[in-house]
């Protein structure tokens, strides 16, 4: 197993009171697989990510649990071990490409930088290396691209950079959150059309978060449905789009836009995310749930295998 999360756990302590942002997270993504994350705003994606990369800010305390790489805790990585695996081993692309550019580089000589710190080759090597990064990327005329600055290209254009970047040490791993969610409908296909065959080609395994689940059904070969810092439905995603276990994820499919009909407005999951900082006793979507029953809301439904390759926390399916 490329990637293991067990038993995640991750609380923000402020002066508001600590807000429970993973509770016993259990993920697994293998050698070049595609891994989607989907789930609502606030459902814990992010910081699920920001574990991984051993990101999460001074606030932030992991009150449980493992994130094995190649079976190597890296909670507990010294500081100098990240220099091997962040931005190296792990790539990362977040949905604002300008945050991950120097604004006044221009982008061959940044891709070039980031080639010789990698591969120690010479300049002139790293340049010539920067441009077949940017043609892999598909990025027209990439010749005249390398002398331009991040603010001359458009979004999509910036976001092929990162990834070429992101792509560049080669990664085994990459982890896109949300890369996709500023561009526009087309850009956006281009984009997860690109992350699959970069993946495929070079066998680099993906962590993909989205809110959007028709993206995952785009791109991703496994799903993991989170809510409210918790993981509440896995499977393959053929699989769990066409038949979802979990209410959950039953409704967020049904809050999907009427392809056939454009005009119609994105249907709302009726009710509110639980309050992270009061996490009621139970099936954390119970309040929201119409198929609920007495149990859900006195006892926690752990996730359990439904069949060979699905797992819910739903007392439905016992
Ligand atoms: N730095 C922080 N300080 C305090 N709480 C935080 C911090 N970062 C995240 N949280 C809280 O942790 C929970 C999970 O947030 P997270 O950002 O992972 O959600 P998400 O699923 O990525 O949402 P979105 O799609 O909006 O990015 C939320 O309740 C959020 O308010």
């Amino acid at each position: 197993m490329l990637l293991e999360i067990k038993n995640l756990s991750v609380e923000f302590r402020g002066i508001r009171g600590t807000v429970q942002a993973l509770k016993g997270v259990s993920l697994s993504i293998e050698e070049g697989e595609i891994l989607g994350i989907v789930g609502e705003s606030g459902s814990g994606k992010s910081v699920t990510a920001l574990a991984i990369l051993g990101l999460l800010g001074k606030n932030a305390a992991v009150t449980g649990g493992e994130v094995l790489y190649r079976g190597r805790n890296l909670l507990t990585l010294e500081k100098k071990a990240w220099t091997t695996i962040r931005g190296k081993e792990i790539g990362m692309v977040f949905q604002e490409p300008m945050t991950a550019l120097h604004p006044t580089m221009k982008v061959g000589r940044q891709l070039a930088e980031v080639i010789r710190r990698h591969r120690g080759v010479s300049r002139r090597e790293a340049r010539r290396l920067a441009v077949a990064a940017l043609e892999e990327v598909h990025i027209r005329d990439p010749q005249s691209v390398a002398e331009k600055y991040p603010f001359e290209l458009s979004g999509g254009m910036r976001q092929r950079v990162v990834i070429a970047l992101a792509m560049s040490s080669p990664p085994s791993l990459l982890i896109a959150d949300e890369p996709t969610t500023a561009l526009d409908v087309t850009t956006q296909h281009e984009i997860l059309k690109l992350m699959r065959e970069l993946s495929e080609k070079r066998g680099t395994a993906v962590l993909f978060i989205t809110h959007d689940l028709g993206v995952v059904a785009e791109l991703c070969r496994r799903v993991a449905v989170m809510y409210a810092g918790e993981v509440v439905e896995t499977g393959p995603t053929a699989e769990v789009l066409r038949a979802p276990v979990h209410p959950y994820t039953w409704a967020l499919l049904h809050a999907l836009p009427d392809l056939a009909d454009p005009q119609e407005p994105l249907k709302a999951i009726p009710g509110e995310a639980p309050d992270p900082r009061a996490r009621p006793a139970g099936c954390l979507f119970a309040p929201r749930c119409h198929k609920k029953v007495a149990r859900c809301q006195r006892e926690k439904p752990s996730l359990e295998p439904v069949s060979q390759n699905r797992h819910t926390a739903c007392w439905l399916a016992r």
